[in-house]
């Protein structure tokens, strides 16, 4: 089974409208056209961004995928501040990250709210990016699988092997994020194989193939090829870097050759 690999860039609170189509449309003239044939690419703009780029790449018929980098899982109602997976369908939103650790740590998302999430996501006919992945603390502990797995194992409860088949999920040591400090490419490998081999014992072999599994944490051009590499590793999720167009299209091409 060859897995498609999949490049995602996450800008969190990063770029306004006017900068995004900037972006949007220098990341379109650093990459080859030849490099979607390989790999898939997505861009995850800040809520008030994504009207502006979801209009770029419809207007230039870009195949560039759009993503959310979050959503609420109800589809209206009295949550101030929320945006339903309704209004990002909508707007022709491909992919939604969720789960991931800074919206955990610092908005107090749980493993529950995740799995709430994923299945709206799918519900509303988009694709989640679910996250997870552990502190230095619990990696320096010995905890590392437990606490990845664990977070896995919940986050797709009650979902669907076909569905899962279909997903991504993001390996992203949160010792690793914008610090700079990349996994080694083989402890990455570690986890992300075990990660599929959790997918394996929950559903079957058939699913834990299909899964698409990225690693994320100070992903550069310069470290993107030795991961790309890792048997396991299907992609990346990519923060810092995704904000240089030329940057984050090395990533991608790295991928495509992957
Ligand atoms: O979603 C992306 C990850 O949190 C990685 O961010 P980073 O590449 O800035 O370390």
């Amino acid at each position: 089974m060859s897995r498609k690999p999949i490049i995602s860039g996450n800008w969190k609170m990063n770029l306004n409208h006017w900068e995004a189509i900037q972006t949007v449309q220098k990341l379109h003239y650093s990459l080859p056209k030849e490099v979607y044939r390989d790999v898939d690419v997505s861009v995850h703009p800040p809520f008030t961004d994504i009207r502006s780029v979801q209009t770029v790449i419809e207007s230039d018929e870009l195949e560039l995928q759009l993503g959310a980098q979050h959503c609420h899982w109800e589809e209206k109602g009295a949550f101030t501040g929320e945006i339903s997976p309704l209004f990002l369908a909508k707007l022709d939103v491909k992919l939604v990250v969720c789960g991931h650790s800074e919206r955990r740590d610092l908005f107090g998302e749980t493993d529950e709210m995740v799995n709430k999430k994923v299945k709206a996501i799918f519900k509303h006919g988009m694709t989640p990016i679910m996250c997870c992945g552990e502190s230095l603390e619990e990696r320096e502990a010995g905890e590392t699988e437990a606490k990845v797995l664990g977070q896995v194992v919940a986050g797709l409860d009650k979902v669907k092997a076909d569905q899962v088949a279909s997903m991504v999920i993001a390996y992203e040591p949160i010792w690793a994020i914008g610090t700079g400090k990349t996994a080694t490419s083989e402890d990455a490998q570690a986890v992300c194989k075990a990660i599929r081999g959790a997918v394996a014992a929950k559903y079957d072999a058939e699913t834990a193939a299909e899964v698409r599994i990225q690693y994320g944490g100070s992903v550069k051009a310069s470290t993107a090829e030795d991961l790309m590499a890792q048997p396991d590793i299907d992609g990346a999720l990519v923060g810092g870097a995704s904000l240089d167009p030329e940057e984050f299209s090395r990533i991608v091409q790295f991928a495509a050759r992957a």
